[in-house]
């Protein structure tokens, strides 16, 4: 499943190329102001930090909620306390977009993550050029070649990699690269299944000062408790923010 999630990702970058060419998307990426400082804005503080995710659908969830103005749904996220917003940009299965990214840009001054299935340069300009200023990088879709290389790309544009792990061993490929900022997904992108105990299991292999998110199945102020706790410094949150009143959700996470 996460093969087919990424080949469809590359196939509709691909048909976006030929409108777009890389030189032109280079052009506009580099054009950009800076990039904001995500892990400034994640940094540890004496409450949980949230990614509230910008997400209307996903394969293991179906049709989550229909989100007609991202931008406004972003504007309540930043107006509630979150430190970044995460825009599902995948057409396919999240019913995302790169439009609703840049709609959110426009909307928020807090960092803006693409939540993409990343395996080419040309998709991380994509979305310098579309106002992120982080991009998702998931361990177990890439070789260690290929994710060194993206990982490099993306520091390159001034922007941070959020790199994403599912088992101790990708953890351990993720603190090889360097990564300053490691997610947990609870959620195996192959599988589906769910291992809420898989933060806690590998938090201590996270070395100190690298920034530790908790991500997926975060439903309820226990999920949170439970991962800080375990010593995340920041959850990523979707479904929950995505199915409530968003502002009273993120008030009640940021009790903890
Ligand atoms: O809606 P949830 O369960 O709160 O999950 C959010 C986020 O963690 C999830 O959307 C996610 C984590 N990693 C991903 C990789 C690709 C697509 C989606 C994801």
């Amino acid at each position: 499943m996460l093969d087919q999630l990424l080949q469809g990702s590359l196939e509709d970058a691909k048909s976006r190329r030929q409108i777009r060419p890389y030189a032109a998307v280079e052009a506009e990426a580099l054009a950009r102001p800076t990039a904001l400082d995500a892990l400034a804005h994640l940094a540890p503080a004496d409450h949980i930090r949230v990614i509230a995710e910008v997400k209307r659908a996903s394969p293991s969830r179906g049709d989550l909620a229909e989100i007609a103005e991202p931008h406004a749904l972003a504007s309540q996220y930043e107006a509630g306390g979150a430190s970044v917003v995460s825009v599902l940009t995948e057409e396919r299965k999240f019913k995302g977009s790169l439009d609703d990214l840049e709609a959110v840009r426009k909307a928020v001054s807090i960092p803006v993550l693409r939540k993409e299935f990343i395996g080419e340069e040309y998709q991380i300009l994509e979305a310098r050029a579309a106002g992120a200023d982080l991009v998702l990088l998931i361990v177990a879709a890439l070789p260690q070649e290929t994710l060194e290389r993206l990982y490099a790309f993306t520091l390159e544009l001034g922007m941070t990699p959020l790199v994403e792990a599912h088992s101790a061993d990708e953890v351990a490929r993720s603190v090889d690269l360097g990564a300053q900022l490691i997610g947990v997904n609870a959620r195996d992108l192959s599988t589906f299944e769910l291992d809420r105990d898989l933060f806690g299991r590998v938090a201590d292999q996270i070395p100190a000062g690298v920034i530790r998110v908790a991500e997926s199945a975060v439903l309820g102020v226990d999920d949170v408790v439970r991962y800080r706790e375990a010593g995340a410094d920041a959850i990523l949150v979707g479904e929950a923010l995505v199915t409530s009143d968003p502002i009273a959700t993120l008030a009640s996470f940021l009790s903890v």
